[in-house]
């Protein structure tokens, strides 16, 4: 392609001459191979333009940057954008061409996974080739990649985008971040519908505050979806009514799930122990709907994926019907086995308050015994959520143990601290393992563990090395060490 023929998104590329192909675009000058657009992006720890001499250096075809960047004479078409980062994920959607037909993205602060992953299951389930992408990765037909962003940035997106369309992908549901929107990742996507599912405390590190926070989620609906799409909200959060608002007045079509919701009521809901029976009116219709999911918030998140499915084309009456059969995403209230007596074992990736909140809620309704939880919070991260979790632990569970969880580069003793100084009763056992060993084998009858916070996660970052861990094979262990030990005896 030539650089002229991105005149519509470079504005300055019409007469910047460069008759060359342009054969890429990249925001890291390291990646550039002659042909490359750089896109000069401003960072946190760096500003892209000071890379624009060595992208030139390596055969660069143009640089782009942003209207007042400084860019010394590097004997290359300088292109001025206002917003590279969207401009990245233009040209990005350009020369990596080629989109699933029908695609939606998710937002809200927990759930953003499972929903992305509950629509493609409801997809498959009506015969269309349908693909997820999202913080555990990227499943579609014959493939499932472990993944590491929650909205992968636009040169992998679109990149990834055209590799699903080749292979006959005709429906995708995808993941947007705070991070992500509000780095124009998803720009370059034509979206057909969009959904929200909550807004709670998050990325406290990143965003200054909860206002500037929702912000960005919300240009998800304010920029990203056009007019008279439909945006799916579940209406049964404190920040459903300013999201239902900001998507009316940006024109689009809102459709409320949940027990306020209008176009998706849930009206009763019993609670069994690994499942639950949903009664849900769609357009005066009542459904039976079996669930065999456990926890509240996992009936919210099936109403936003069926509001999205029901939105881009299926039947009312197959998209909920398709709920009956859903799995849980991997690390979501995952069951992973029982003790002997019964007690069940879960893996969760509740790593900040809310999901914690809600997840140790979810399990209260069928727990005879005591709720057990297993937590610690990530090293490098919001570090007000701290103190928040253990309130929230010492509250809602009966035996409360704090642990490790991606130390990253911080005192891990000092991260338990401060968890522990409002769990004043909890137990400190900074070696993962061993917490999840002592848990599991002090389990009785009645009782229900939680190991949250990892969920599908393969690995335990401290300091700068990750070493493999996953809690998912740290349960299963505990347990036949449990069961064996039983059977000794
Ligand atoms: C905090 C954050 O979001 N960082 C993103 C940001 O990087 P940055 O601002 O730190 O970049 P920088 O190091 O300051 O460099 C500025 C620019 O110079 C470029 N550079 C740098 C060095 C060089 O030699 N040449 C060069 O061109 C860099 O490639 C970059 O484009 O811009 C980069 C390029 O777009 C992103 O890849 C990077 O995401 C990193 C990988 C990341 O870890 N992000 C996480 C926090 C994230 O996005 N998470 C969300 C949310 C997860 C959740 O909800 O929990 C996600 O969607 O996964
Ligand atoms: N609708 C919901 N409301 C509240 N908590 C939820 C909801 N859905 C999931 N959770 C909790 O949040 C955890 C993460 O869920 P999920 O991975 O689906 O969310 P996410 O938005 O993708 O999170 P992340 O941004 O961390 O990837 C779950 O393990 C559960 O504890
Ligand atoms: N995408 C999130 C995941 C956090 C998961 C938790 N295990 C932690 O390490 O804090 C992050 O990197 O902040
Ligand atoms: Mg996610």
């Amino acid at each position: 392609m030539k650089l002229s023929e991105l005149a519509d998104i470079l504005p300055s590329a019409a007469n910047a001459g460069g008759a060359e192909d342009v054969t890429g675009v990249t925001a890291d000058s390291r990646a550039v191979v002659p042909g490359t657009i750089f896109v000069a992006v401003p960072g946190t720890k760096a500003d892209g333009a000071s890379f624009a001499g060595d992208a030139a250096a390596r055969g660069a075809a143009a640089v782009v940057v942003g209207e007042t960047a400084v860019v010394g004479d590097i004997g290359l078409p300088v292109l001025r954008v206002a917003e590279p980062r969207s401009a990245l994920s233009h040209v990005a959607a350009r020369l990596y061409a080629g989109q699933p037909e029908t695609m939606v993205a998710v937002t809200g602060t927990s759930g953003k996974t499972s929903v992305a992953a509950f629509t493609r299951q409801i997809w498959e389930q009506q015969g269309l080739a349908a693909a997820s992408i999202g913080t555990t990765g990227v499943v579609a037909p014959g493939r499932n990649d472990y993944g590491s962003l929650t909205t992968p940035d636009p040169v992998a997106l679109h990149k990834l985008l055209a590799e699903l369309t080749r292979s006959g992908v005709t429906h995708a549901s995808m993941e947007a971040s705070s991070h992500g929107l509000d780095q124009h990742r998803l720009d370059g996507v034509k979206l057909k519908a969009a959904g929200f599912t909550n807004l709670g405390r998050d990325h406290m590190d990143y965003h200054p505050t909860v206002e500037d926070y929702h912000r960005a989620k919300l240009r998800l609906f304010t920029e990203l979806l056009p007019k008279g799409a439909p945006a799916v909200i579940f209406a049964d959060d404190p920040f459903s009514q300013p999201t239902v608002e900001a998507a009316r007045s940006a024109g689009l079509d809102v459709l409320t799930v949940g027990r306020s919701g209008e176009f998706l009521r849930l009206t009763r809901v019993e609670h069994e122990r690994h499942r639950q029976r949903a009664e849900i009116v769609a357009d005066g219709v009542i459904h039976e709907i079996d669930l065999s999911l456990a926890g509240d918030f996992q009936i919210s998140n099936a109403l936003v994926a069926a509001g999205l499915a029901i939105a881009t084309g299926t039947p009312a009456s197959n998209a909920l019907k398709a709920l009956e059969n859903l799995k849980g995403a991997p690390g979501r209230l995952e069951l992973i086995g029982t003790t002997k007596t019964g007690a069940p074992v879960y893996v969760d990736y509740a790593h900040k308050p809310e999901a914690l909140e809600n997840v140790l809620q979810a399990v209260r309704p069928f727990t005879t015994g005591r709720v057990v939880v297993v937590f610690g919070c990530g090293g490098d991260r919001d570090r007000g959520k701290r103190p928040i979790m253990g309130e929230i632990a010492s509250r809602l569970a009966d035996i409360v143990i704090v642990t490790d969880d991606n130390p990253r580069s911080e005192e891990p003793a000092a991260i338990r601290a401060a968890i522990l100084e409002t769990a004043p009763g909890a137990t400190e056992i900074g070696d993962r393992r061993e917490a999840i060993r002592l848990a599991v084998s002090n389990l009785k009858a009645g009782d229900t563990l939680v190991v949250a916070g990892k969920g599908h996660e393969e690995g335990q970052t401290i300091g700068s090395q990750t070493y493999p861990f996953s809690d998912h094979v740290e349960v299963r262990k505990a347990l036949d060490e449990v069961a064996a030990k039983g059977e000794a005896a």
